[in-house]
């Protein structure tokens, strides 16, 4: 009794530096039953999925698979491999719910990464080296193998807390984004399996962001992989004569950089952001006559292409577009054609982004709220939600009528994803790590029902 006198008389410092104490001695105590939650073994294992080389068109897909079930099973999670199409396994994880009935969270990352050229990097691409700065080089390292392993390491975190989630929550780490997500998440979201999930929200990748706040995006802008075709007569490579392919290929590459220009320009003046005007960049060019010695220097060749890629934002007259390729950059009338190389016809061009399919990213979308909440919470911040300049796989849930959050948390990071020496430091990464454990207990514990219950009973009280 006398001691529970004199403990309420100290002073107030006192009782918050005992519980800081206790808090500190809990986190030793945690680390040293829980090696595998210390920050080391967590980059440790970053490394490890970095290593494992699932670079286009022939990823180790096998490798990864067994890493990421090794994980899942190691946090005592739920797994399936599905091969929607063959040598292309899909991974689905489940952590599910005490309460079945909500719909569940899907978090989703894919586990390919795009072609390097080893030799233009200062470390390997498939190294994972770090530098004295704690920078982990390697390629995925921000598109998007931290994401994917992000969400199980805050899993890890979460259940180490002793956590349960009150809704589902899906992890899907799937094949072939950057080749257009069709042996992927396409057949995924057309699946039996998917509709089972009875998913009512779906996070995707985002991207870095060289400031303080993290970005977040609503809809992107839809991919139009387009290829122009010129004929002409062949001649003699010293003779000047109208309508040779290579002329009739360069009058449409000068209009289409015309046009780049002009949206472009947009941006520069700060009008339009990045992922709200069309954006067309030449990748290839393919012309000439060519025999084992080389090119043939004498000769104008009868046939030239060049590929763009195009990347339209929901926003624009998709039709004029489709108009202006059909009359001003490949013109029957200059002997040109042209094809999607991604859709092969128009009518699925249209298919694809004919529906522009955006997210709310306001008070009406109560996913968004909990996810600025949640950022908020973990001491971080959002910028204003953007259209994805690019495009990822979160089209193919939108497309349903779903919404999807592009969100991948690195600040302070300069935009490397598809560049030579593609990088994050390990501070961001755990940073990371700690915004999905308050996102993902956000979103696990988020119960719509009991929420409206809890407002009507307010409204009667009131
Ligand atoms: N994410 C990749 C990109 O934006 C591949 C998408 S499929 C067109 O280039
Ligand atoms: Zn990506
Ligand atoms: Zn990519």
């Amino acid at each position: 009794m006398e001691s529970l006198i004199s403990c309420r008389t100290r002073p107030i410092f006192f009782l918050f530096f005992n519980l800081y104490f206790l808090s500190l001695l809990f986190t030793a105590i945690t680390a040293i039953q829980n090696p595998s939650s210390s920050s080391s073994s967590i980059i440790s294992r970053f490394q490890e999925y970095l290593r494992i080389n699932t670079a286009q068109p022939n990823p180790n897909y096998y490798v990864a698979a067994d890493f990421i079930l090794s994980q899942a099973k190691s946090l005592s999670l739920e797994s399936q491999t599905i091969e929607f199409v063959k040598n292309k396994p899909l991974i689905l994880i489940k952590w599910p719910g005490k309460n079945p009935n909500l719909p569940s969270v899907l978090l989703n990352s894919h586990t390919d990464v795009v072609p390097v050229e080893s030799q233009k990097w200062i470390h390997d691409p498939f190294g994972a080296h770090i530098d004295s700065q704690g920078n982990i080089y390697a390629r995925g390292s921000q598109d998007m193998k931290c994401v994917g392993l992000q969400y199980l390491e805050a899993i890890r975190k979460l259940k180490d807390s002793g956590f349960e989630p009150t809704r589902t929550i899906y992890l899907s780490f799937v094949p072939d984004e950057e080749i257009g997500g069709h042996d992927g998440v396409e057949k995924l979201a057309e699946s039996d399996v998917y509709k089972k999930m009875n998913v009512a929200f779906v996070l995707d990748e985002g991207l870095a962001s060289p400031g303080e706040k993290y970005r977040a995006f609503y809809a992107e802008r839809s991919p139009m992989w387009t290829v122009i075709k010129a004929t002409g007569a062949p001649g003699h490579g010293a003779k000047l004569y109208d309508n040779t392919a290579m002329e009739n290929l360069l009058k449409s590459i000068e209009i289409i950089r015309r046009f780049r220009a002009s949206q472009f320009d947009m941006v520069k003046a700060g009008l339009k952001a990045e992922g709200e005007v069309v954006s067309v960049n030449m990748v290839f060019l393919k012309a000439g006559t060519q025999t084992p010695t080389g090119f043939v220097m004498n000769l104008q060749p009868s046939e030239a292409e060049a590929g763009f890629d195009i990347r339209v934002p929901p926003t624009a007259d998709q039709e004029a577009l489709l108009k202006r390729i059909a009359e001003e950059w490949a013109p029957a009338s200059r002997n040109m054609t042209f094809e999607y190389g991604q859709f092969k016809q128009k009518q699925s061009v249209l298919d694809n982004f004919g529906n522009p399919a955006l997210t709310a990213a306001d008070n009406s979308n109560p996913w968004w709220v909990l996810l600025e909440e949640a950022v908020r919470s973990a001491g971080a911040q959002l910028e204003k939600p953007e259209i994805f300049p690019a495009s990822t796989d979160c089209r193919y849930f939108r497309r349903q009528g779903l919404p999807a959050i592009g969100f991948s948390p690195m600040a302070n990071t300069p935009i490397l994803l598809h560049d030579h020496n593609e990088f994050l430091n390990q501070a961001e990464y755990l940073k990371g790590v700690d915004i999905y454990v308050s996102i993902i207990k956000a979103y696990a514990s988020y119960d719509e029902h009991a929420e409206a219950t809890k407002e009507s009973s307010s409204r009667d009280e009131l």
